[in-house]
């Protein structure tokens, strides 16, 4: 099936809108930076519009209502850091998006590392807006910044599939990505989108493709590590660097390519969540990282 034909209509944003409120501005752009990861294929293992990959649990309608579900939720999210919020503040709205996702779901678990992350970035978007701190930079930097020392002393659960693999495998998982700053969007998934555009000019999900393949490449991805432990997460990595050096979008036979190495992760079952949860994360900080409340331009670092 071609991947752009079955593509769902996205509703657009309301960015442009001024009687948009800013938490509900940045909440539509997080609902759509979530709809355009599940609009992306072939992203090895993982759900898009075209087919279910490792899962059989889920599809893109189940990954479509969820995003749906957690929109007002990114929106209180943005409204908390607008307050200068505690993490304990924001933990609260994520556990309460976290449940919002399940019912939404039948109980299945589609976004929870997503909400984490976009939720981070949310908050900082509204840190950032509101002035109130010194909220200078980019939004991992301000996540780094007011969050970081909370995000690792927090409350842990001992039994998550995080946890586990941090310490069989001592994996930092999401709370050390994002206690960091989220290097992996800054410095991985961010530049490849950039990137993409020579490599595809105009093609949105080949971009889209090219930043999720460089991120399963470098990223220790505690959903790999959890389905096929060290060994997984060696062969995630290795096939995703292949198909970066092979040319990566701007080869003219990538898509036969790409769609190889999704069957590949298939048949072992891998699914790099991790990854998924940075592109959507890179794809909501391209578009907001354009949006200082001063007028300046933020530096990425
Ligand atoms: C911190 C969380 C993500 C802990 O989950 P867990 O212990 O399972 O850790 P884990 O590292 O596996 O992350 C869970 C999810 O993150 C994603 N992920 C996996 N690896 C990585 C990685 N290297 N980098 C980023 N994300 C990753 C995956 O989707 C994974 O399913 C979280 O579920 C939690 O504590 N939620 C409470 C709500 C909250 O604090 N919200 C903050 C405000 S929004
Ligand atoms: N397009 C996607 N396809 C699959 N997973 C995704 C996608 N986007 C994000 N994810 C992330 O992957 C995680 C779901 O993966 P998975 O089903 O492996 O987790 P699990 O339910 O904790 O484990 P398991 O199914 O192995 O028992 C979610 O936390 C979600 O954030």
């Amino acid at each position: 099936m071609n991947a752009r034909m079955s593509a769902a209509p996205i509703s657009p944003v309301a960015s442009s809108s001024p009687e948009c409120s800013f938490p509900d501005r940045v909440a539509t752009w997080a609902e759509r930076s979530l709809m355009l990861e599940i609009e992306t294929w072939p992203k090895p293992g993982l759900v898009s519009h075209v087919d279910t990959g490792s899962h059989t649990d889920m599809d893109a309608d189940t990954f479509r209502r969820s995003a749906i579900a957690l929109r007002p939720y990114f929106a209180a999210l943005v409204a908390a850091g607008m307050r200068n919020a505690s993490m304990t503040v924001l933990r609260k709205i994520g556990l309460r998006a976290e449940r919002a996702m399940l019912s939404a779901t039948g109980g299945v678990n589609t976004h929870r590392g997503a909400i984490f992350g976009v939720g981070l970035f949310c908050a900082a978007a509204g840190l950032r807006e509101a002035g109130l701190v010194d909220a200078r930079g980019t939004l991992g930097a301000v996540v780094r910044r007011r969050w970081g020392r909370e995000i690792l002393a927090g409350p842990r659960l001992p039994d998550s599939h995080g946890e586990m693999a941090g310490t069989r495998y001592g994996a930092g998982g999401a709370r050390q990505e994002a206690a960091q700053g989220f290097p992996s969007v800054y410095a991985i998934g961010l530049p490849a989108l950039r990137d993409a555009q020579s490599l595809a000019p105009g093609h949105d999900e080949a971009a889209r493709v090219q930043a999720c393949f460089t991120l399963i490449a470098t990223v220790e991805d505690t959903n790999l590590l959890h389905r096929g432990g060290a060994e997984g997460l060696r062969f995630a990595q290795q096939a995703a660097q292949a198909f970066l050096d092979n040319g990566g979008v701007g080869d003219p036979a990538w898509e036969q390519c790409a769609g190889r190495i999704h069957q590949a992760f298939v048949r072992r079952r891998l699914s790099p969540g991790g990854s998924a949860d940075l592109l959507a994360m890179s794809v909501f900080a391209m578009e907001l990282e354009r949006w200082p409340s001063d007028g300046s331009t933020v530096e990425v670092e």
